[in-house]
């Protein structure tokens, strides 16, 4: 393949990857960042990649496909040195500033190429929405869900300005009023959780607003008033989108939440959405652990030098982990902390398409999948042990 970087634009970032797509091949480059100035070898990249294609391969996979859904990992590729440059100084300027402190690092790179769910159906144009939807439940003796709970903490280290009134466990639940609750309030404050694209294009998200300003958001209403060719259709298609999207299991409720029943007294859809869908696949494989972080750390560290090894080289037998009912050793403890953190960190493309009946067709992907390193384990402590506090103190918790 040729690669030259004026095929190739910028489409998003996380923490740790930074994204480009290619309009007319309809796929994108996932390229693992490094903080400025830190050098990454290009066997780092490899050995990161090819983990983490085993993991989605051996793992995610058949665990996704036992709720008849499918995970599309796309492929190792390596990237000559000149492209790697040129590509990172034509994206610099399209970067959004809080992600800066990370770069592509400079050389050639080993990336994933994958297909680009912005964007998969051919022939017409393409509106995607993005959606991070987080941990579906609250932990056993606790009120609130750790992402209503870490809000405050979150604005405390300057990651967010304001709070997002969001409750992931109402947009699990099978009640449409709430998912549709939950929506609005992603509408209104997106952080990381919700993002549009138009033809491959970011057209809403956190970081529209902050570049574009607040027009944005009656631009892309419109935007897909003209793709549906009816009014009000972001309405319809976050109402369509609410039954697919299906629920979780276990009907649960956050204290954190201001939902209240009683602001959707008039509303005709006092309706369930239906169960089956992918938020039922990731609230039920979110559940996969249910040991906290410290006591994961704990297991961790009562491992074998060979054990360790093995959590670098998923395997089949990390089903057989997933699976059991009793008798969990450390290793099955720490497998089933990571499938599970893998699962409430991934996010779902949507692509949707208006038919001519009014029906609104949704094709869904799952996106970043990755395995979490080991490394990350008394990151996930320390985090748990922030929670605990602000639990101690019940003045921040229905805020
Ligand atoms: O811990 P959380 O729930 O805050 O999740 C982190 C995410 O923060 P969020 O809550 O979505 O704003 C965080 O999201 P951002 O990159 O900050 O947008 C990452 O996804 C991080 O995972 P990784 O370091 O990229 O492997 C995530 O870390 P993990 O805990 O999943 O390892
Ligand atoms: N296959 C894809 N098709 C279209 N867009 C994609 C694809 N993969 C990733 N993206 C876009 O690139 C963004 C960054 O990718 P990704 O979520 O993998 O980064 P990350 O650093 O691992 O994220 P996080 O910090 O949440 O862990 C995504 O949020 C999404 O907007």
């Amino acid at each position: 393949m040729h690669w030259d970087p004026k095929d190739w634009a910028y489409r998003a970032e996380g923490g740790k990857h930074l994204v480009v797509f290619n309009q007319s091949l309809r796929k994108v480059l996932r390229f693992i960042k490094a903080p400025i100035g830190l050098e990454r070898t290009l066997e780092e990249d490899k050995r990161e990649i090819e983990r983490r294609l085993r993991f989605e391969k051996l793992v995610v996979s058949p665990l996704l496909a036992e709720f008849g859904l499918q995970a599309d990992s796309g492929s190792l590729v390596c990237l000559p040195a000149d492209f790697c440059n040129r590509l990172s100084k034509r994206i610099s300027n399209d970067r959004p500033p809080a992600r800066k402190d990370k770069v592509i690092p400079p050389g050639a790179r080993f990336a994933v190429l994958q297909d680009d769910f912005c964007q998969n159906i051919p022939f017409v144009s393409n509106i995607a929405i993005e959606l991070k939807p987080k941990c579906s439940f609250v932990q056993p003796n606790r009120r609130s869900c750790q992402f209503c709970l870490m809000q405050l903490e979150k604005i405390r280290r300057g990651k967010y300005d304001s709070r997002s009134a969001y409750c992931p466990v109402d947009l699990f639940s099978s009640d449409l009023n709430r998912k549709r609750f939950a929506f609005a309030h992603l509408l209104e404050n997106p952080q990381n959780n919700l993002r549009f694209f138009c033809d491959g294009e970011l057209i809403y998200s956190m970081e529209t607003l902050e570049h574009v300003g607040a027009s944005c958001a009656k631009r892309f209403p419109q935007l897909i008033e003209k793709l549906c060719g009816f009014p009000d259709a972001l309405d319809k298609v976050i109402f369509d989108l609410c039954n697919v999207l299906g629920a979780s299991e276990n009907d649960e409720h956050c204290f954190s939440s201001t939902f209240k029943n009683e602001n959707f007294k008039n509303s005709e859809s006092s309706l369930s959405c239906y169960q089956n869908g992918p938020l039922r696949a990731l609230a039920a494989l979110q559940r996969t652990s249910s040991h906290s972080a410290n006591e994961v750390l704990e297991s961790f560290k009562r491992l074998s030098p060979k054990q360790v090894e093995d959590l670098e080289n998923p395997s089949h037998n990390w089903l057989a982990s997933a699976k059991k009912q009793t008798d969990l050793s450390d290793v099955d403890i720490v497998r089933r902390h990571l499938i599970s953190k893998t699962i409430k960190d991934c996010s779902l493309m949507i692509v949707f398409i208006p038919k001519k009946d009014g029906d609104i067709h949704f094709k869904m992907e799952i996106v970043d999948l990755d395995l979490k390193p080991t490394s990350k384990l008394f990151e996930h402590k320390t985090k748990e042990d922030a929670l605990l506090k602000i639990r101690e103190n019940p003045a921040t918790t229905n805020l």
